[in-house]
């Protein structure tokens, strides 16, 4: 015998969540809880859905009188040849096609408009949402799945709460009515053909869970392929670099047969449930065929009742169908909602306390105690019993080998982590007592990889304070010595850097940033390896623009070059995560442990001698070493460049500022968000 049961149970199986694909499964929420929790967004469209609603059975009511239309020309003109009833009927033949057309498309605008209104307040809000999230989060997710949960998930929540719920309500009412008309025709007729209903909630019980999970996987494999897009071409340059093209297109491959695999596993569990639940209605109309027959036999009932009782019958089922299809459509969608559910749900690690310290311009004062960290999800410390002070003004170097904690302790004072244990405060405030975005607001940035936004220079240099002036600008990226590339981009300061600001090289990026923080003016200053990606050359000339930058203020800087970290007022030597001397040059030198062994190696290698193992030794810089004076910083033999002159006041808009220069003006800066 065919194993049919096998065949359907494997016909319907939702595949296993746990194979290869890149993203997790969200956690299930029962769809009771999912229209809990998405209502909130379309109550305040309530009125408007309950519009489209009547305006979507006004359509099919309007059809009906076409009907009757049709059977009236039938009967009162065309069969007793009257032509004097034709033009009261073709009037209304045309009066119900343009009302049909009127309120056809004033009920697509409206569905339309309700259902984009509804997908703009949720993608807004689950976006906000994740701009609460703490940088924790975003270590752990794949930015891809993100995406995709963002622009592909939500849509699918519309078709469960808005088009979902006016389906649902349209049925139910049909239902009521026509179940209604059954009884009234005949309740024992009706009581009978009701016995069905428990038969469709159980197939539909059934199916569902099926269909969720086939879903979940779906929208699962989504993600995953963007995961795949996102990481390949945003590291489009390794790509290419190593040949992994190929070995990308296979990731892809596999991603995109996953998906496939997954949408035809959803379809035939969505495409198994129509023919069981049409056997359903089958049988049920049978049943009542014959048990109406009997009664007819039995002189209990007319042949234009049972008629008329059959006839209503099928507009029942019409509806109740059409439920049966609507959940399968409910469960998919729920599969996405659940997936930004679990966005939602998560909760910034890092929370700006009830009742924040006010804390206005920081003198400065950092206070490191006893600090242990370890990242969330992970097993071991990264730090253990950190302890250091920084006093307004000065300059601590954080040095150590790769991997000491370095960046994790800068993330730590910008508060993205709170410590494990101890703690560290800001004038003698413990960080977790200010509002984040006060004492974020305190602290400048200058990190390896330069953060740029696609925008134009101006609007980059803005980003460390949005209401500085074109004036303040122009004197940042001056001080920063970037005034001199600026002005040499096509338009100047309104040059568009490119994505991540590829369109300028590591050096250019490094002095708009450098810019940005001056511009920022905050009494911290934050320097996580700000020259590791320059060559020696570009390294030089951003030293003068950065000591400027950390004149007078408090400054933390990250540094594998020990020769920079020489000028710091104390050094904090790091190694796996713990101090292992601290102190100022001199002192750490006369220690002679690590870091005076480190320093005589590094010292030695950057005085690496002609004819040594290179055929082009580095040559010796011109005076003395910019680490050895602070008053030298001048890399340039032909004389001073204009951004160690005192900066003129440019007349703006005055032409004055061109120099004579030819194409557009240079200093000319649109407002933020465009060119004028
Ligand atoms: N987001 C993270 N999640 C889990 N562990 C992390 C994370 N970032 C860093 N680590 C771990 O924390 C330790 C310290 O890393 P950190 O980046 O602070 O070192 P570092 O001294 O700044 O190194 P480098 O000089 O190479 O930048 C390392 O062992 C690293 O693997």
């Amino acid at each position: 015998m065919v194993p049919v049961w096998d065949i359907t149970r494997t016909l319907v199986s939702p595949g296993s969540p746990e194979d290869e694909a890149l993203v997790e499964a969200a956690p299930t929420v029962a769809v009771r809880d999912i229209f809990r929790r998405f209502w909130p967004y379309a109550r305040p469209l309530r009125w408007w859905l309950l519009v489209s609603m009547v305006l979507g059975s006004v359509g099919p009511a309007l059809e009906g009188l076409g009907i009757w239309l049709t059977k009236l020309l039938v009967d009162n003109v065309l069969v007793p040849r009257d032509f004097s009833a034709f033009a009261p009927l073709a009037a209304a033949y045309l009066a119900i096609t343009l009302g049909t057309g009127i309120l056809g498309f004033v009920g697509a605008y409206l569905t339309a408009w309700t259902g984009e209104s509804f997908l703009h307040r949720l993608r807004t809000s689950v976006f906000a949402h994740l701009q609460t999230l703490s940088i924790g989060f975003f270590d752990r997710r794949r930015l891809g799945d993100i995406i995709s949960r963002l622009t592909g998930d939500v849509i699918a929540i519309e078709s469960l709460i808005l088009s979902g719920v006016a389906a649902l309500v349209l049925s139910a009412l049909k239902i009521v009515v026509f179940a209604g008309l059954l009884f009234v025709l005949d309740w024992q007729l009706a009581l009978i053909s009701m016995a069905v209903i428990p038969v469709f909630w159980l197939i539909t019980r059934i199916f569902a869970r099926r269909i969720k999970a086939a879903s979940g996987e779906v929208r699962r494999r989504s993600g995953s392929i963007a995961t795949v897009v996102e990481e390949s071409l945003g590291n489009a340059p390794l790509v290419q670099a190593y040949g992994r093209e190929q070995a990308e297109v296979g990731r892809f491959t596999g991603q995109s047969l996953g998906s496939v695999a997954a949408a035809l596993r959803a379809t035939r569990i969505g495409a198994l449930f129509t023919p069981f639940v049409d056997l359903v209605q089958v049988v049920g109309v049978i049943t009542i065929v014959g048990a109406g027959a009997w009664q007819l036999s039995s002189g209990r009932m007319t042949l234009g009742d049972l008629l008329a009782f059959l006839l209503a019958l099928s507009l029942l089922y019409g509806p109740v169908s059409a439920l049966g299809q609507l959940s399968t459509v409910v469960f998919a969608a729920a599969a996405g909602a659940e997936r930004i559910i679990e966005l939602l749900d998560q909760q910034a690690e890092v929370r700006a306390p009830e009742h924040p310290v006010p804390l206005g311009r920081a003198a400065g004062r950092i206070r490191v105690e006893d600090v242990d960290f370890r990242y969330p999800g992970t097993a071991d410390d990264v730090l253990h019993g950190i302890s250091f002070s920084a006093d307004p003004g000065t300059t601590t170097a954080l040095v150590g080998v790769s991997g000491a904690g370095k960046s994790t302790l800068a993330r730590l004072l910008l508060r993205l982590f709170d410590p494990t244990a101890g703690r560290i405060t800001l004038d003698g405030h413990d960080l977790r007592d200010l509002d984040p975005a006060e004492l974020r607001a305190n602290i400048a940035i200058v990190l390896q990889e330069t953060l740029l936004l696609d925008a134009s220079v101006a609007d980059n240099i803005r980003a460390g304070r949005p209401d500085a002036t074109d004036e303040e600008i122009v004197r940042a990226a001056r001080a920063a010595d970037a005034e001199e590339f600026i002005v040499r981009l096509p338009e100047g300061y309104d040059t568009r850097v490119g994505q991540r600001g590829r369109l300028l090289s590591g050096g250019q990026r490094q002095r708009v940033a450098i810019a940005r923080a001056m511009v920022r003016d905050a009494p911290i200053l934050l320097l996580d390896e700000p020259t590791a990606s320059l060559d020696a050359q570009a390294a030089e000339r951003i030293l003068g623009p950065m000591r400027r930058l950390m004149a007078g203020r408090t400054t933390i800087v990250i540094s594998h070059d020990l020769l920079t970290a020489a000028e710091a007022d104390q050094i904090v030597h790091l190694e796996h995560g713990r101090i292992i001397e601290s102190g100022s040059h001199e002192e750490l030198l006369q220690a002679g442990n690590g870091y005076a062994h480190l320093y005589s190696l590094r010292h030695a290698l950057r005085r690496a001698p002609a004819g040594g193992r290179h055929r082009h030794p580095e040559p010796e810089p011109v005076g003395p070493p910019p680490w050895a004076d602070g008053e030298w910083d001048e890399p340039f033999p032909d004389g001073p460049p204009p951004w160690l002159q005192q900066p003129a006041p440019v007349p703006w808009g005055s032409g004055e500022e061109d120099d004579g220069r030819p194409g557009p003006d240079p200093h000319r800066i649109a407002p933020p968000g465009g060119p004028r």
